[in-house]
């Protein structure tokens, strides 16, 4: 089966309509570009009645020159009153949209409820508005609010809507699971009831995630006859969010065969979701479907064991397919495949059958019943592994370090630090200060390796998070530090743990400047790789 689908994406409106969730104009316009190249067949930009943001990004997203078709969003004509007069339905034309989206009431309790107006006037609202922008020469996808609710309360008017709209010129009949409470099976016979009645219009579907199946109900839709799919990336959106595009897309047509992006443009689901994910400033679920960084990662040893001999043996499809890719984690669950694939991909030679990897797993298990995680903090792990290889000498041997922090009634606080260090023999001190406790160590610890060590003077720190480990991981009263840092061309992340915030800080500063500059030995083909000895804090 190849039948073609159409990707109806409504990141840009309903979207935005989820808490925690505000785009600019250049925001939207940078998200319409990069849909447009996922190769979505619709964008919903907006509701141009609604804010002059909106009409700003229809103005502006004509310069783009996009494929996609440029959606406008509104609702029907006010009851009792004029179409021609109704300033949201000339918005839409107004904005230069190609497509225009009219949300119209289908559950006549919503008529009653919300509208306050008969059953009889709600239908000529749908019929009015849709041929008054059919004259206008826009394509209309009516989005029948509530259609199941609507449906299973009173049958005939819920269709009733769906013939008016129908009648009126309308291309697309849209059922919305609005309250997002319908069951796949539900989904399934009503929209099978309607696909049995439409003779002229394309029937769609708009899902919300509030029972968590909002994929499953678009799913059902389709396979009952929907061609065109409502969602979001990412599935933000109203309450719980909408039906999440980054699943819907890949399942029908990795599972279902159905005919939707080119398989190049497949591959870039996963960076588009994550892009959007940045630009909405909103931290993706790791264990998001298909496109989050926990999708393809592997952590149980005998998981890993499988994966290395077949990663079909618990991959659903291959991660590449859809532009991720496959980890493998190294934790207390770990086994040995676990340690031996890792370090094969940081190109560290550890045999099997060897002391040292065992050595080095035990150690690794130990640290992470300590409160260390090495999931997070990959330049940490292979400094251990390459220590466990013999790849590394001491860089230098800790003497002490001293920390002082002064606030007093009329000065900001200052934070300095002195640290002691032998370095070839030599015993080098040195203070400094800085704008925090973290920084001043920082500072201090590059100013006694800086003459010995030049290239730490383009390294940076670039995030620092610190987590206070609960006695649930049997480390009651530690944190966890780790360190993001930069050079001008990569990052890296460390690790540290102590009862002590600066303790654990120092760790991970350590290993951070250790792995700068195991990185700078191996890019000038050095052949001995400096250790700044981890064995100054002992683990
Ligand atoms: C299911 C959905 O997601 S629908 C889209 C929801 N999104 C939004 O509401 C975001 C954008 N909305 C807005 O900016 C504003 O609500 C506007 C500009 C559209 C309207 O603002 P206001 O005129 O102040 O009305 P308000 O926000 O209180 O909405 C209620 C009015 O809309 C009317 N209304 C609601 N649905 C419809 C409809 N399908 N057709 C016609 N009128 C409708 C109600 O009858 C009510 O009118 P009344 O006050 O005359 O009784
Ligand atoms: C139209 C729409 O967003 C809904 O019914 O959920």
């Amino acid at each position: 089966m190849s039948k073609a689908l159409s990707i109806f994406d409504t990141t840009l409106r309903d979207g935005t309509q989820g808490e925690g969730i505000s785009l600019s104009v250049d925001d939207k316009l940078k998200i319409a570009r990069k849909l447009d190249q996922l190769g979505v067949h619709y964008i919903e930009g907006g509701i141009p009645g609604s804010n002059n943001k909106d009409i700003e990004f229809f103005n502006r997203v004509k310069e783009l020159g996009l494929s996609a078709k440029i959606t406008a969003f509104g609702s029907t004509r006010r009851k009792d009153s004029n179409t021609e007069l109704d300033s949201n339905l000339n918005s839409l034309i107004q904005s230069g949209a190609q497509a225009a989206t009219l949300v119209g009431k289908s559950w006549d309790f919503h008529v009653h409820t919300a509208l306050q107006t008969s059953l009889e006037e709600n239908l000529a609202m749908i019929y009015d508005s849709i041929a008054y922008l059919k004259r206008k020469g826009l394509e209309v996808i009516f989005d029948a609010e509530h259609f199941f609710d609507g449906y299973k309360n009173n049958p005939e008017y819920a269709l009733a809507v769906m013939r008016k709209a129908e009648e009126a010129g309308a291309d697309w009949l849209t059922m919305c699971d609005t309250n997002g409470g319908s069951l796949p099976h539900e989904v399934h016979d009503i929209v099978t009831v309607l696909a049995g009645q439409v003779t002229t219009s394309r029937i769609g579907i708009h899902t919300h995630n509030d029972c968590e199946l909002a994929v499953a109900n678009s799913i059902s839709a389709v396979r009952a006859g929907a061609e065109q799919i409502q969602g979001t990336m990412n599935g933000y959106g109203e309450r719980c969010g909408n039906a999440n595009l980054c699943s819907v897309i890949p399942s029908l047509q990795l599972k279902l065969g159905y005919n939707i992006l080119e398989a190049d443009q497949l591959k870039q689901l996963t960076s588009t979701a994550r892009y959007i994910s940045e630009i909405a400033n909103v931290n993706m679920p790791i264990n998001q479907p298909y496109v989050g960084s926990s999708a393809f990662a592997h952590k149980g040893g005998i998981h890993v064991s499988a994966i290395l001999r077949d990663s079909r043996t618990y991959e659903h499809i291959a991660p590449e397919t859809v532009g991720n890719q496959q980890r493998i984690l190294v934790s207390e669950l770990a086994g040995q495949s676990n340690i031996l694939s890792k370090a094969q991909g940081m190109g560290i030679e550890l045999r099997s059958d060897n002391d040292s990897t065992r050595e080095v797993m035990s150690k690794i298990k130990d640290m992470e019943h300590e409160g260390y995680q090495f999931e997070g903090a990959d330049a940490s792990l292979e400094l251990l592994l390459r220590q466990a290889n013999g790849e590394l000498k001491e860089l230098f041997t800790f003497e002490s370090f001293k920390m002082l922090v002064e606030k007093s009634a009329d000065k900001p606080v200052v934070s300095e630090a002195f640290v002691k260090l032998n370095i070839d023999g030599a015993s080098v001190y040195t203070a400094a200060e800085g704008n925090g406790p973290v920084n001043a160590l920082d500072n201090a610890l590059r100013k006694a390796l800086i003459s010995y060590y030049p290239g730490l003077q383009n390294i940076h720190l670039s995030d620092y998070k610190v987590r206070v480990l609960d006695d649930k991981e049997a480390t009651a009263s530690k944190v966890r530090v780790l360190i993001e840092s930069k050079d001008a061309a990569n990052s890296w992340n460390t690790v540290g743990v102590s009862g002590n915030v600066i303790e654990a800080s120092w760790e991970a500063l350590v290993d951070s400047l250790r792995y700068a500059l195991l990185r700078q030995t191996k890019r000038e083909g050095y052949e001995e790789i400096p250790s700044a000895g981890r064995g100054l804090i002992n683990h």
